[in-house]
């Protein structure tokens, strides 16, 4: 591929500080590529001088294949590609003894982080999640803006942020003893210890000799300051990026980090882009319209020469039912006419909790799929808790299964006990279950260990039995029996991660009801041709490797920023959900819409979005408005379905389930064809 000649001049302009500031899919990606390759054939670098610097990790490993694929594994050995986090992590791992730390310190997760200061500030706060919640963002802004908590304390005006101040110190405190690092912490100590320390900051300038960034537009104060310290004097960095694609403002993301960057360094060369090589004129048409909604400090320019395109369509639904079931049909008729690839779709959306909904048709219907960031729902510890239940119900055999419940609850049913059982068993032949019932169990185990671990099988026998005449009877017996609602009230940071929790369990015993009873369309499954369902799922994201696999990519906007797809589902436009409510509530309508440009712009060849009539939101039925963004798009070039009559629940369940079950008669039809 060869590069357009502003491309060119970004990527051979290496004796200075390098800013290319352009809009979505122009190739900014594509010129750090190019521009690490170029430095070390041409001008003489090794690798691991260069460091590069992405948003996510799965942004930094495509980099990286990228880079290896143009040079060669070897050329490429030791470059650092990396996230702006991994970076600092680097730093601390080899600073740890002037950061006054030692080797073995350990990272806080969110959850950890909130379970803490929940214990520390007991007495400060009442227990509140949103006050929580608050101080865990203040806390946050404080570190991203290389605020101490003494500084913390001195910039505190209200009573609030004043006890906020205070609790950043308790926190601070505790986390230094017990040797503890946060996210944030990643790229403060590293910070802080290149300001203060020379020999240390000299070290790394010597270390990484040219760094180059992607997506600038979203580095918050310390990441900016930490770009900075490393580059030093000489300034030989390139960084590149779109202001209307800053999304991260809530992190601390400072965009005006653009404008600072020509008053820091004021012999920064700035190169603009034009061409945009993603996606069709419609598409790119519709989102420059979209963004020239909001003020502008750059002026930019993009324009493609990938023809028209379709136009973008617009589909309406009843409900987020429905919605899933449309996107799903949608996606396998066009998947069958078009003989594309699953992993040329992408189904975005504002919120996680939004994904739930497509990930249960897309399983039912065999679509695989493929959920980036957050966690998908067949990866929950309580889901792989209750199919192993499920497992060893269907099939008694399954050892692997047994251990994952046989203490979970917690029956007081030791390591000895198991491996003793483990022996016995397989001196026999049998298994794990099956083993235990064994009469002669009582020479080599004896005692409490025997006794409960037979009260248990014993029990989960009869439910076997069960299981054969009423599965669903059966199985809500065992949640039942086993008491897995407490459990999880004992075993989770929250009662309200509890409840979370107890509502998938639910929900993966509603849709195993369904498919065994089937309906209309979708024979009655046994209870083992479910549980192989969900567990085929469920392997398919455990063997889920770097390897871009033929997958449905789900993912929230954010976490598609940079990534780009042939066909693009962008759902939920509604006026509550994007722009999100609580944007609307603060006024900050903006950034919502440069998540909207972000979505618009991974979209290639296709674009379609989705709304409902209907939604429920915090338990409650809300009737949402079609998003504001749907309205300032180009209407010449999208399609609005036009409005169907309205039917009932039943029949529109009939139609959609129909049109779905055809389509994938005709695909499996044509697979054996
Ligand atoms: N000179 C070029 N000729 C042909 N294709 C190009 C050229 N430059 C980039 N591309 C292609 O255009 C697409 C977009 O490039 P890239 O991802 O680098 O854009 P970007 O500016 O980083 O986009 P985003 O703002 O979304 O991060 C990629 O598929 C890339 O391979
Ligand atoms: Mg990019």
């Amino acid at each position: 591929m060869r590069l357009n000649p502003g491309q060119q001049r970004a990527v051979e302009f290496v004796t200075g500080p390098c800013l290319v500031l352009a809009g979505a899919g122009s190739g900014k990606t594509r010129v750090i590529t190019n521009k690490i390759a170029h430095l070390i054939r041409e001008c003489g670098y090794q690798a691991r001088h260069i460091a590069a610097v992405t948003f996510t990790n799965k942004a930094s490993r495509e980099m990286k294949e990228r880079v290896a694929q143009t040079l060669g594994r070897k050329e490429a050995r030791g470059l650092m590609i990396s996230t702006f986090h991994t970076l600092g992590l680097e730093i601390i791992k080899r600073e740890y003894k002037a950061l006054g730390m030692k080797s073995t310190f350990s990272l806080f997760d969110d959850q950890d982080q909130l379970a803490l200061l929940k214990e520390l500030t007991k007495q400060w706060l009442e227990e509140d999640k949103t006050l929580l919640q608050q101080l865990i963002s203040t806390i946050s802004n404080w570190k991203n803006d290389l605020v101490d908590p003494q500084g913390a304390a001195g910039i505190a005006k209200s009573q609030r942020d004043q006890i906020f101040a205070h609790c950043y110190g308790l926190y601070d405190q505790h986390l230094k003893s017990c040797n503890v690092l946060d996210f944030d912490d990643l790229i403060l100590l590293p910070t802080l210890l290149l300001q203060r320390n020379q020999e240390v900051r000299e070290r790394w300038q010597q270390r990484i000799r040219y760094l180059l960034v992607d997506e600038y537009q979203d580095t918050n104060t310390s990441q900016y300051e930490l770009v900075k310290l490393l580059v030093g004097a000489r300034a030989r960095f390139t960084v590149v990026g779109d202001d209307d694609q800053s999304i991260y403002s809530w992190r601390g993301a400072r965009p005006q980090n653009l404008v600072l960057l020509k008053e820091d360094f004021p012999a920064l060369e700035v190169v603009k882009l034009e061409q945009n090589y993603r996606s069709t004129q419609r598409i790119l048409k519709s989102a420059n319209i979209l963004i020239a909604n909001n003020p502008h400090v750059f002026e930019k320019r993009l324009f493609s020469e990938l023809g028209q395109g379709s136009e973008l369509k617009v589909l309406s639904a009843n409900n987020e039912d429905h919605e899933a079931e449309r996107v799903a049909g949608e996606l396998i008729a066009h998947h069958f006419i078009n003989k594309t690839q699953y992993k040329d779709y992408a189904i975005l959306y504002r919120g996680n909790h939004q994904s739930r909904v497509f990930e249960k048709l897309l399983m039912q219907n065999r679509i695989p799929y493929r959920i980036s960031g957050g966690t998908s729902f067949f990866s929950r510890p309580e889901i792989k808790d209750l199919l192993a239940y499920l497992r060893v119900l269907t099939n008694q055999e399954d050892d692997s299964a047994f251990l994952r419940i046989v203490n979970t609850p917690r029956r007081e049913i030791g390591p000895a006990t198991l491996q003793k059982l483990g022996e016995w068993a397989n001196l026999r032949n049998k298994s794990l279950f099956n083993a235990s019932f064994d009469m002669g169990l009582q020479q080599t185990l004896s005692g409490r260990g025997l006794e409960h671990l037979q009260r248990f099988t014993q029990w989960l026998n009869e439910i076997v039995q069960l299981t054969e005449r009423e599965p669903v009877n059966a199985v809500r017996d065992l949640i039942r029996g086993i008491d897995y609602e407490s459990w999880l009230f004992e075993t989770s940071p929250s009662p309200k991660a509890a409840e979370m929790r107890m509502k998938n369990v639910n929900t993966l015993f509603q849709w195993m009801t369904e498919m065994l009873e089937g309906d209309e369309l979708n024979e009655p499954m046994t209870l083992a041709q479910v549980v192989t369902r969900f567990t085929l799922r469920d392997m398919m994201e455990r063997g889920e490797s770097d390897e871009e696999q033929d997958q449905v990519q789900l993912m929230t906007l954010h976490a598609s920023k940079g990534l780009e797809f042939p066909y693009v589902y962008l759902v939920g436009m509604e006026e509550g959900l994007l722009p999100h409510q609580s944007s609307i509530d603060e006024n900050n309508i903006e950034e919502e819409r440069r998540l909207a440009y972000v979505g618009i712009t991974r979209a290639q060849k296709e674009l379609t979005f989705t709304l409902c009539r209907e939604r429920r939101q915090y338990g409650e039925l809300v009737r949402p408005e079609p998003s504001r963004f749907l309205l300032e798009l180009p209407q010449d070039d999208v399609v609005w379905e036009r409005e169907k009559r309205v039917v009932s629940a039943e029949q529109r369940m009939k139609t959609g389930q129909t049109r779905v079950a055809g389509l994938r008669a005709m695909l499996e039809n044509a697979k054996k064809g």
